[in-house]
Formats: C-alpha cells, sequence, structure tokens
C-alpha cells in the first residue's frame, strides 16, 4: 500500500509512502529538459520541463513511481488494484499508456489547471511496457506549489478527475468512497472531548489525547486515509525549511508500516521501502529509507538542466548513527 500527500507550510512539500515487499531498483533519477521522452503513440517531447522524482531506470527510460517537474507540479502513482481498468486505443483520443503518464504530464504542465485541461482527452491505453514490466493498476495524486491537488482514477467508467480537498491519497476504494468514510471521523479532534454520550454521568478524562481515541491505526488503505488526512490537517508550520521538512517527514512516518506487520503472503511482510518529498519551489528532493531514516536530499541543479543525458543517485540506504561519545 502506499500513501501520497501534499503539506502546505510556506512551500508545498509532495511526496509518498512507497509500501511493498520488493523493490525495483529504485533511485533518484532527474530528467533533464532534453532527454527525448519517446512514447507509444503520441508524438516525443524532445524540449519539456526537468522532473526530479524516485524511478526504475529500464532499457534507458525512466519508469517514474512519484515525482515533480522544475514548475513545482507533482504527481505518484499508487496501488489501485480491483477499481482500476485501463483501455484499448481510442483514435478519438490522446493515448498514454499508464507508465508514461507521469512524464507527459510533468512534462508539459505547470499547475494542476493545466494538468485537468490536458487530462480531458486523454485515453489510459493499456500497453505494457515489457514483458518484465506488464502494467500495473495504479491511481494518481497530483498537486502543484499553490496547494491544489487532484486524484485521477481509470476505471470502466472512464478516467475521472476528482478535486482532493484533503490532499492525501492511499489505495482502494474508489476516491469519492474514501472521502465518504471521513463523515464517520467528524467529531476526532486534537482538543479533549466533551460528554455527549451520557449528559450529567461524571465521566473522567482519565488521559490526555481522548479526542483521537476513535482514530484508526491498521496498515489498511482506509485506516490510513482517515489518521493521515487528521494528522495532516492538524500539522504545525514550521519557520523554516529545515523545520518543515521535519514536519513533513514526520506526517508520512504516523502511516509507515513496520516490518512484521502487513503479511502479504507467508512469511512475507509488506513495509514502507522509502519515503520522499520535494519542495515544490525550490525542487530539492528529499528521502528517507526503512533502513535509513536519516533525510537525505538532492537538490535542483540548474546547471545539469539543460542535457539529454538522465542523472542518477543510488538511494542511500546505510543507517549513520551519530555517536556522541
Ligand atoms: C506497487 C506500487 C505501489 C505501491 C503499493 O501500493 N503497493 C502494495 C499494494 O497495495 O498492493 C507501484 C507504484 C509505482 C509502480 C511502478 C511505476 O509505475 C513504474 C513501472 C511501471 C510499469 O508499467 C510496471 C512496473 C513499474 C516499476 C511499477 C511497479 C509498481 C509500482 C512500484
Amino acid at each position: 500500500m502506499c500513501t501520497s500527500i501534499i503539506y502546505t507550510a510556506g512551500d508545498s512539500y509532495f511526496g509518498r509512502n512507497l509500501d511493498l515487499e520488493i523493490s525495483f531498483g529504485e533511485e533518484v533519477v532527474v530528467t533533464p529538459r532534453d532527454y527525448e521522452f519517446k512514447f507509444r503513440k503520441m508524438k516525443s517531447l524532445s524540449h519539456h520541463y526537468a522532473i526530479t522524482g524516485m524511478a526504475t531506470v529500464q532499457d534507458g527510460y525512466p519508469l517514474y513511481f512519484d515525482g515533480a517537474n522544475e514548475e513545482g507540479l507533482g504527481m505518484a502513482g499508487l496501488n489501485f488494484d480491483g477499481p482500476c481498468h485501463y483501455f484499448p486505443e481510442d483514435s478519438e483520443k490522446d493515448n498514454v499508456t499508464p507508465f508514461e503518464f507521469i512524464p507527459y504530464v510533468l512534462g508539459q504542465c505547470k499547475n494542476v489547471s493545466e494538468a485537468k485541461e490536458m487530462i480531458k482527452n486523454l485515453n489510459l491505453v493499456n500497453i505494457n511496457f515489457s514483458e518484465k514490466f506488464p502494467l500495473s493498476p495504479l491511481h494518481w495524486l497530483i498537486a502543484d506549489k499553490s496547494g491544489d491537488s487532484i486524484v485521477v482514477e481509470s476505471t470502466k467508467k472512464g478516467l475521472n478527475v476528482y478535486d482532493n480537498p484533503v490532499g492525501v491519497l492511499t489505495n482502494n476504494p474508489e476516491f469519492p468512497q474514501q472521502l465518504n468514510n471521513l463523515s464517520n471521523y467528524q467529531s476526532v479532534s486534537p482538543a479533549q472531548p466533551t460528554n455527549t454520550i451520557a449528559p450529567g454521568a461524571k465521566l473522567e478524562l482519565y488521559s490526555r489525547g481522548l479526542g483521537t481515541h476513535m482514530l484508526p491505526g491498521g496498515m489498511d488503505s482506509e485506516s490510513r486515509f482517515v489518521k493521515e488526512t487528521f494528522t495532516k490537517m492538524h500539522a504545525p508550520k514550521g519557520k523554516d525549511e529545515l523545520e518543515n521538512i521535519t514536519n513533513y517527514f514526520h506526517l508520512l512516518h504516523a502511516v509507515e508500516q513496520q516490518k512484521g506487520l502487513d503479511e502479504v503472503a507467508p512469511n512475507t511482510f509488506e513495509y514502507t521501502i522509502y519515503s520522499d518529498g520535494v519542495d515544490l519551489t525550490t525542487g530539492t528532493f528529499y528521502y528517507t529509507t526503512y533502513e535509513n531514516n536519516q533525510i537525505n536530499a538532492v537538490k535542483l541543479d540548474q546547471s545539469k538542466l539543460d542535457s539529454s543525458e538522465l542523472l542518477t543517485y543510488p538511494l542511500q540506504t546505510k543507517q549513520t548513527i551519530h555517536y556522541q561519545a
């Protein structure tokens, strides 16, 4: 499972947790402006916005899991197995395969409203990258530096685009149902509750944090959606980048999956392989991994963006302990 968020505190920070039991050899990949993006059914893009994100490079092509462009538009693909449906080619539409969707949008759009416009005539066509990398069923969170976000889901009904008032996405069910489910948790609060269950009876506030007593804590996608929405909506805004990015990782780690808790096959466990976040104003890309919870960063280097060669940065997965004696 996965969780993706947009958190605005001065700048906006966008990224996700990738929860899975296997790694695809992902690394931080910067696609500079003149790398030629070839598409299966659309015209190539020989010049486009530069993109930074987490990807696995296969046959020289960056298969992005999530990322952001130099204009401050971010996009993440999350598992959506079940409702997800991709379509055959449609000659009336712009046919983009799901593995091309991130480069197609981030290469050409500056913000959410441009992305919405571009998606209007889009068909997510069911063409695999290769035999080894067939399509995976995904839905996407797209967000920009103003803090706006939308969710894109391709189901049997067609391509659905939803405004996202909470800036959070996890997995199933379909987004309108996830939002609807929040109604059940409207009373969850950072404040201590007042007694409305038995007015007149003396009920002790035996603990701090009783306003969060009903907050779900499961690994499942509905629980994570509720918990992350509550956590993010009440997050403080820091005074500088260091404080904000520290807060940001606390938000994602609040729904981190620890090893051993989510068994997906006998003795095989899904866990949070990495968490990442881009500052959508500066383009700095931050990440932590399960093994290394120190925050690592790749700064956007303007002097390297007018090129056609991918830049790759292997993940730093070794924990560094700061010994004081
Ligand atoms: C499965 C994960 C999503 C994490 C998740 O929700 N997992 C578990 C679950 O809920 O079942 C998705 C997110 C991005 C996806 C990858 C990216 O879309 C890039 C690439 C696209 C190819 O079509 C398939 C392989 C490949 C490399 C995808 C494999 C599946 C990934 C890694």
